[in-house]
């Protein structure tokens, strides 16, 4: 290294060009809703079991949708949601409208609701609301009443005109009806649960939203078995997931009759960060988390059900989920909801487990190969051996995708991908160098034609450039030799072997006889005798399959007339693939 060069200094530089927008109206969220606790306990746990699971796709899903569920896509969507594996379905706000309430009705009355799902119905915390949601659930062996009303500053102030005692006395005396109408309304013997949730928790004050809860504990009286489902929402997504997770464990500690309580947290993703927020709340004593598959819900979202599931399933915790068939997932909820699933989206979206760039393809192929070995040295058990391929966090199988579709080939793929599909497709096992020379070939092709190379156009392109066979593709023309027949015989001296072959040369039909040492040796022979000078540098072969019509295919790099070219042959005889090989090198050296 040069003594003079100078090197770059270490700086945090003053942002080069200000922001236009007015900083001035945003404060930090610690000045806003701050919260001290030096001795959090949550960054140092781990999650090791998978928390209860509300989905709100019916309701908070739905209820942000362009074009709302008709009772066709809702039933789909409640049927996807029962078969995952969810126990508790938040099913709609009955009384916001008589197709919400008729749903609810429909899943009660065909008996669609299966013995172990609790389905849950929402309302305000308003009299006559509350009437009609309690009554929709008329005739539901079990179900759980939520209630909500907001509890932050804003939300007193100006959007309820009340002080904290009038918001805490909405929350009481909506509870007390909700006990009132359950009784009025519902089967002394259905199990019917209640769920509260201080809407906008995240912008409560701490010591308010813990007094509301108490207050609304005091009238439903959570006891035992008796419990109650506190739901402390991220109504809007306001501050970095640890505040969330510090808010959690500050009421997990404070509240009282915490053994009856289910905590349960509801992440909106509006800073991108529900799935954390979730998870660390999780860490921070969440029982149970409301969320959409996804992440369908209000403005961004509502947290992302499969990614929360997921996660938990790459590090070895059963979510108690079924997403073996995620592309079934995925389209019905695109059918239910008309909303699209991006293509990026974590472990459901159509990219994500493709490689496009050479250096992943070479490590996922690479990963994969050793994986196969250590999963056959373990006696064929996957789950003896970690999950470790490069660029994939969890396989693809474990969701129904396919390798297959795992590598795609573009103007950014190197030799590892082109290699990986070869192999899967066409059961090809190319050396090494050959790789390299078709990569070459490939890059050529994408560059002028742009785009993907799907698995069909690679085969075309190889079969183009390397198999001496007639096609009908325009992209080259096979060359000046081949071959018709091959007849090998044991000369029966120390002479070798004698060879005839019918050869085509520049659509001459030739009957030609040679000696070898063998059959490489008399073919080369040949070759030299029609003024093509051909010396084997190196030679590869495999079977294509298995039984009796196998075919074999043979690789060769010859040095041609001062060229060092590879050629590929296909035959079911070893001895003809090879060569086929031969002539598929002269040929294209001779191009
Ligand atoms: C964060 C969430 O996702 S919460 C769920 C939100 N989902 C929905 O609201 C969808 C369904 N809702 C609706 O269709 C309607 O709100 C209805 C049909 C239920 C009620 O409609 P309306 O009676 O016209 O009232 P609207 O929704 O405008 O409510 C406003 C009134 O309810 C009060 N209110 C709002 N939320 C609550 C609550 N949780 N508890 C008690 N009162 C409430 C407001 O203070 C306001 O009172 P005011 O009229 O005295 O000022
Ligand atoms: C009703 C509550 C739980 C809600 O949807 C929210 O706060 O986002």
């Amino acid at each position: 290294m040069s003594e003079s060069r100078p090197t770059p200094t270490r700086t945090i530089p003053a942002p080069q060009q200000p922001t236009p927008m007015e900083l001035g109206k945003y404060r930090p969220f610690h000045e806003v809703n701050g919260i001290d606790l030096p001795d959090r306990q949550w960054p140092s746990r781990r999650i090791t079991q998978a928390p209860r699971w509300l989905s709100t796709d019916l309701r908070d899903g739905n209820q942000a949708l362009i074009e709302p569920m008709n009772p066709e896509r809702k039933r789909r969507m409640f049927d996807l949601i029962v078969a995952m594996g969810y126990k508790e379905i938040e099913v709609g706000f009955p009384a916001a409208s008589q197709t919400d309430f008729d749903f609810v009705r429909s899943l009660i009355d065909s008996g669609a609701i299966p013995e172990d799902v609790t389905i849950s119905v929402l309302t305000q915390a308003r009299t006559d609301l509350i009437d009609r949601t309690v009554a929709s659930l008329i005739g539901a062996p079990r179900a759980t009443v939520h209630m909500y009303n907001a509890t932050a500053p804003v939300f007193r102030d100006v959007v309820f005109r009340t002080d904290r005692a009038g918001t805490k006395n909405i929350a009481v005396s909506g509870t007390r009806d909700v006990m009132d109408y359950i009784d009025k309304h519902l089967d002394p013997d259905a199990i019917v649960g209640y769920e509260y949730s201080p809407e906008i928790f995240i912008d409560t004050e701490m010591e308010f939203a813990l007094e509301v809860c108490e207050a609304v504990m005091d009238v439903w009286e959570p006891d035992g078995d008796r419990e109650i489902i506190l739901n402390l929402p991220a109504t809007v997504e306001r501050a970095t997931p640890n505040v969330y997770a510090d808010q959690i464990e500050w009421m997990s500690r404070n509240l009282s009759r915490r053994e009856s309580v289910a905590l349960s947290v509801h992440p909106h993703n509006d800073r991108g960060t529900a799935v954390a927020s979730a998870e660390l709340a999780v860490m921070a004593g969440a029982d149970r988390v409301e969320g959409c598959l996804f992440g369908q819900g209000e403005r961004t979202g509502n947290v992302d059900l499969v990614t929360l599931g997921m996660n938990l399933i790459s590090q070895g915790v059963d979510a108690g989920i079924d997403f073996s068939d995620i592309d079934h997932i995925r389209r019905t909820v695109e059918y239910c909801t008309q909303m699209a699933v991006h293509p990026r989206h974590p472990y459901g979206g159509d990219l994500v487990y493709t490689a496009f760039s050479g250096s992943h393809q070479d490590a996922i192929k690479k990963g994969l190969i050793a994986r196969d070995a250590d999963v056959a040295a373990a006696g064929g058990n996957e789950g003896a051996v970690p999950w470790t391929v490069p660029y994939l966090p969890v396989d693809p199988r474990d969701v129904g995708r396919s390798y297959e579709a795992v590598i795609r080939v573009n103007s950014q793929s190197g030799k590892g991908g082109i290699a990986y599909l070869m192999s899967t497709e066409r059961k090809l096992d190319l050396p090494r160098r050959l790789q390299i020379e078709f990569s070459r070939i490939v890059q050529n092709y994408t560059d002028t034609s742009g785009g993907e190379v799907t698995a069909e156009t690679l085969w075309e392109i190889f079969t183009d450039e390397y198999l001496p066979a007639p096609t009908s593709s325009p992209l080259e023309p096979w060359g000046r030799f081949a071959l018709r027949n091959t007849q090998l015989t044991s000369a029966g001296d120390a002479s070798g072997e004698e060879l005839a072959v019918t050869l085509l040369d520049d659509g001459e039909e030739l009957d030609l006889v040679a000696r070898g040492n063998g059959p490489i040796d008399a073919f080369t022979q040949i070759l030299a005798g029609r003024g093509a000078t051909v010396s084997v540098l190196d030679y590869a072969e495999h079977a294509l399959s298995e039984g009796g019509d196998a075919s074999a295919a043979c690789y060769i790099e010859a040095e041609v007339e001062g060229q060092v070219v590879w050629g590929v042959g296909i035959d079911p005889s070893i001895t003809t693939a090879s060569f086929r090989a031969i002539v598929s090198a002269v040929n294209r050296a001779m191009r």
